[in-house]
């Protein structure tokens, strides 16, 4: 569904040239799901811009649902959906007017731009707000409206740049049920940025994970915390000399093991197959631990194993 080459985008800044993206190789198979993790500056949306043909690449190539984005940008165009940071429902009109406009722009006749958003407010659970006008809408609502805006065409491919921003966390959770449920239904291809490590790593089946215009991780959530960090265990002993001997046992079953006092942390994969064992082991050294902890990475844990930097923190700033 798509494939990019090198896909590259400099910016000149004052005399300076930024290098927004830098050589991006991204292949996506249709149906999946996919979602661009990184700090902000991350080239995200930069991406995002060429790939839907917003933007031309400094150099590079892409094809996209078919068609390439330098030679067929019309032909990209007419079969993905792009849902931008910004409303994209105006403020004065009702929201199914706003949907039949945006059919009638496809090139559809005017029974037909009606029917489809009809349809389309079905699938977003709109239909009660069809008669309002966006600007009266709740955050959430009007986030619904903007997905509704980029199916109006049926596209195959429908890129989302940050569905979920700003808003509260109930209206994230629906936000998420209705893309979740286009993937189901209608077996759509999804591409979207995110802030919020927490909903790519439970929704997403592929995170990419972009920092300074490059690719640096791509895989589903679980394979990049076992490869890239793998589990903690943290292991309390009652007297330091008990600790000495549980780093000797911890060294048996892993490569990465650090002593506090009576505290032993070990790194492992997964924690769940190795602590019960470890714990057995100890036993038969004669030591008994006082509490036994296991941590699981998160994604920020990822990030800063890849990069030495907090995500979380960056966004944070
Ligand atoms: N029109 C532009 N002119 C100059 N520089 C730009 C322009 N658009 C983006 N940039 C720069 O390119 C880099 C990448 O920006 P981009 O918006 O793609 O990042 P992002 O990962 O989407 O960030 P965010 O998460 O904050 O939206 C940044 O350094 C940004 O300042």
């Amino acid at each position: 569904m798509i494939d990019t080459r090198g896909l590259t985008r400099h910016f000149r800044m004052g005399g300076q040239t930024v290098p927004a993206v830098a050589g991006i190789d991204l292949h996506i198979e249709p149906g999946e799901l996919v979602a661009l993790l990184g700090p902000n500056g991350a080239g995200k949306t930069t991406l995002l811009r060429m790939l839907t043909t917003l933007l031309p690449p400094t150099s590079g190539s892409a094809t996209v649902a078919g068609c390439d984005i330098r030679t067929d940008p019309s032909g990209v165009r007419a079969r993905i959906g792009y849902v931008g940071q910004r409303n994209s429902a105006g403020e004065n009109f009702r929201v199914r007017d706003e949907l039949v406009t945006q059919g009638r722009a496809y090139g559809m006749g005017v029974a037909a731009a009606r029917e489809r958003a009809d349809e389309v407010l079905g699938q977003l659970e709109l239909d009660q707000f069809a008669l309002r006008k966006p600007g009266t809408l709740s955050g959430g609502q009007r986030r619904r409206v903007d997905i509704a805006m980029g199916l109006v065409h049926r596209p195959a491919l429908l890129f989302l740049d940050e569905p979920s921003t700003g808003l509260d966390p109930q209206s994230r959770a629906n936000i998420w049920e209705h893309i979740l449920r286009l993937r189901r239904e209608l077996g759509m291809t999804l591409v979207l940025t995110t802030h919020y490590l927490e909903e790519a790593d439970r929704m997403a089946e592929r995170v990419v994970v972009v920092d300074h215009g490059r690719v640096i991780a791509d895989g589903t959530a679980e394979r990049l915390k076992s490869e890239l960090t793998g589990d903690h265990i943290t292991v309390t002993t009652s007297t330091e000399a008990d600790a000495a001997v549980a780093r000797g046992v911890a060294e048996r079953f892993s490569g990465e093991v650090e002593v506090d006092g009576t505290t032993v942390r070990l790194r492992v994969s997964p924690a769940t197959r190795v602590l019960p064992e470890y714990l057995r082991t100890l036993e038969a050294a004669g030591v008994s631990a006082v509490s036994a902890d296991v941590s699981q990475p998160t994604l920020d844990d990822v990030f800063l194993a890849l990069t030495g930097r907090s995500l979380r923190d960056e966004q944070a700033a």
